[in-house]
């Protein structure tokens, strides 16, 4: 049974609880009806759709690709405590079966798979809800993240075929380094398997969000969990912008502070490389950033939870009105940037303004997109460049 599925039968529910929602509902019927009615018999298929709708139970499966890694064991144990997820599929080239036992006895409601190898992911990946994927090579000190294309590239679009294929409905949560580059990719394997929407692939930077609020709030004396501050671009150094002037209380704070700061959220990945020296990079904190995020797309598309808004790299979609003001600010040469995105049913819901900046934030846009409009292209070069797929 597919997500969309699933959500008719939970808007069902909420229907008898909650008859505002009765609208939405009847609106979705009739569309589900509609399908039925171009199978004849109708009786017969009106029979099979009551059956199939009480009968069923809600199925929601995730899968972790890197699920033995530094980030995938910590992200799936996080994953795992969920309510809404019922199979959390692991995969890896490496040690998921140890990986998936443990986990599996942790009596929470999902059952736990693993898979390992190119042989077994199609068992992995198949009919995901969505796919998350921390697969691949960390930086040690010295190196850029864009240093990590060569491996990581080819990595995340055998993944991205996979998902095409097998599951090419879910939202794609990518987590894998260049993140700015990582996501074109999949965006073209995608677009050659004819099954791109722009709403479904998302670049995970919640981590520059995470790191944001904790840096910032120490200095303005506000609560780190409850301080939500926009950052936007993309996810390495200059690339990474945090919009600290709309957020209240920092106009206390001295241009030499904002700078400070600011420079801490962009480079902050490197604090943790240069303190692992040599042993990788952010895992922890990155496990907690991707399990909020997959969790929240969870929450908006499952349980139809509105007005979730997370910071996220996407595709600027010509059709979103957030998007043209955002390419307005930045050129329309930038075709993905991480931008406030209302979460909905079907993924991106709506692409919320970057909204009003100052002169500082503007010189840091200027200093970003060279160096954006760069890996986007290496990373869309890759597939549409490489060999046919
Ligand atoms: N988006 C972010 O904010 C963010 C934050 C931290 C790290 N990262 C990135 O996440 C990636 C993973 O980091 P990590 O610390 O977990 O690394 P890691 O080396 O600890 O784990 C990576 C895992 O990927 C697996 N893997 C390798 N090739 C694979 C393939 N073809 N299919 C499936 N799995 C494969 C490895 O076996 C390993 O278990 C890196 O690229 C890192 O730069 C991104
Ligand atoms: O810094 C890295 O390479 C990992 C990650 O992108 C991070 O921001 O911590």
């Amino acid at each position: 049974m597919q997500i969309n599925d699933q959500r008719s039968l939970m808007t069902l529910a909420h229907l008898l609880v909650e008859p505002k929602r009765s609208r939405r509902f009847k609106r979705r019927l009739v569309f589900k009806f509609g399908d039925l009615l171009i199978s004849p018999p109708f009786p017969f298929s009106l029979l099979f759709f009551i059956l199939e709708y009480t009968h069923s139970s809600i199925m929601v499966k995730v899968t972790v690709c890197g699920a033995a890694g530094g980030i995938g064991q910590p992200l799936s144990l996080l994953l795992k405590q969920s309510d809404v997820i019922t199979h959390l599929s692991l995969y890896d080239i490496v040690n998921t079966p140890g990986v998936a036992a443990d986990l599996s006895h942790i009596n929470t409601k999902s059952k736990v798979t693993g898979h390992v190898g190119a042989a077994q992911l199609e068992e992995a990946i198949k009919d995901s809800a969505i796919v998350v994927i921390p697969a691949g090579v960390p930086r040690k000190p010295g190196m850029t993240r864009d240093d990590l294309f060569k491996i990581n590239a080819g990595i995340v679009r055998d993944l991205a075929v996979a998902a095409a294929k097998f599951a090419p409905k879910a939202f794609m949560c990518i987590i894998s380094n260049p993140v700015n580059s990582t996501v074109p990719i999949v965006t073209e394997v995608f677009k050659q398997f004819n099954v791109y929407d722009p709403k479904r692939i998302f670049g995970v930077t919640t981590l520059d969000i995470v790191r944001a609020s904790t840096f910032v709030s120490g200095l303005i004396g506000a609560e780190a969990s409850t301080l939500r501050i926009p950052v936007v671009g993309g996810h390495s150094g200059v690339t990474i912008l945090p919009l600290l002037s709309q957020v209240a209380g920092t106009d206390k704070l001295t241009k030499e502070q904002i700078e400070q700061v600011t420079h801490r959220i962009q480079f902050g990945g490197d604090e943790v490389v240069k303190a692992k020296d040599g042993a990788g990079s952010a895992t922890l904190s990155m496990a907690f950033a991707g399990a909020r995020f997959a969790l929240n797309v969870l929450e908006a598309s499952v349980k139809g939870t509105s007005n979730i808004v997370e910071c996220t790299y996407v595709h600027l979609d010509a059709d979103q009105a957030g998007a043209k003001e955002t390419k307005a600010v930045v050129g329309d040469d930038v075709e993905y940037f991480s931008v406030p995105v209302e979460l909905g049913p079907n993924g991106v819901q709506k692409i919320l303004p970057i909204g009003q900046i100052n002169e500082y934030e503007k010189g840091l846009f200027a200093a970003a997109v060279p160096e954006l409009t760069g890996n986007i292209s290496k990373g869309s070069a890759f597939i549409t460049e490489g060999a046919k797929l």
